[in-house]
């Protein structure tokens, strides 16, 4: 049920090539009609991944991986939906889901269902889930709840806005941080000058990109910098070892989920641009 992937440590990963790079922290295959596709991170235990409902009803079943009687009976869920009109039906209680709104789910979660309303423009819903240790209130997020920041200038070509959905200022969560990043048009980068957060680990979801376009995305230690080409709608696991950073060649948005010692945002350290190699 899942495509799991192993910790790489950065002594390790500066040696991988393309390929390589790319089958240890590239995850592709998402959103595939009537599919629930995850992938099962070693790193922090994340899971991050798609759940595509356009004729049928798909439901989160606990696969022998997760070791439970049922998918979050020890797990957190963030839950932003990409597409047109759905719903998530979750316990018994329905959520109206519109294309951006998100969903926090707490552990000890018995039933999650998905649903779209129009199989013509179905619902796409991007997921995130953490181990929890204790239950949390299931919150709607419509994106005017979400915490807004923006970012950039024109002259650095990253003008945005960072949405924070799943955050303390909005909702209480475990560990699970996860928000979306809207570029401006004109702006192609994201988090240049790039960070560090040993403390957290974090997972990138590009998307809103045209098939031709592509966006680099940075990884590696800081002096040790490397690139994985992403296209339209794939995700990129990013250890707490690792710069993340992008530069498309036109604006994309990406959803950022993070994991980890602490919810703190701002628990980062800045990479100063003259110290990248
Ligand atoms: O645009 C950005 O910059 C981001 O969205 C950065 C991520 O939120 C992040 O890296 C948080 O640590
Ligand atoms: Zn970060």
């Amino acid at each position: 049920m899942f495509d799991i992937r192993y910790a790489s440590g950065p002594k390790d990963a500066k040696h991988y090539d393309t390929a390589r790079l790319r089958e240890e922290f590239h995850v592709d295959g998402l959103f595939r009609k009537d599919e629930v596709h995850l992938a099962y991170s070693h790193v922090d235990r994340i899971i991050a991944g798609s759940i595509f409902p356009v004729d049928k009803t798909l439901n989160l079943e606990a696969g022998k991986e997760l070791g439970v009687e049922y998918f979050l009976a020890r797990r957190e869920m963030g839950i932003i939906n990409i597409g047109g009109k759905g719903r998530i039906l979750v316990d018994g209680v329905a959520y109206e889901m519109e294309r951006q709104d998100g969903l926090y789910i707490g552990s000890e979660t018995r039933e999650v269902s998905f649903a779209s309303d129009d199989p013509a423009d179905p619902a796409k819903f991007y997921v995130n889930s953490a181990p929890a240790h204790t239950k949390h209130p299931n919150v709607k997020i419509n994106i005017k709840d979400a915490s807004p920041v923006r970012m950039g200038t024109d002259a650095e070509l990253n003008k945005r806005t960072i949405y924070q959905y799943v955050h303390p200022n909005v909702c209480k969560s475990c560990q699970l941080l996860m928000g979306m990043t809207i570029l401006e048009d004109g702006s192609v980068w994201n988090t240049m000058p790039c960070h560090l957060h040993e403390r957290r680990m974090e997972v990138y979801f590009y998307f809103n990109m045209a098939e031709d376009a592509l966006v680099f995305h940075m990884m590696g230690e800081p002096k040790e910098t490397r690139h994985i080409v992403m296209r339209n709608e794939e995700a990129v696991i990013s250890p707490s070892w690792s710069i993340h950073s992008g530069v498309g060649t036109r604006r994309y948005t990406f959803i950022w989920g993070m994991v980890g010692e602490n919810q703190e945002y701002t628990d980062l350290e800045v990479v100063a641009t003259k110290d990248v190699l």
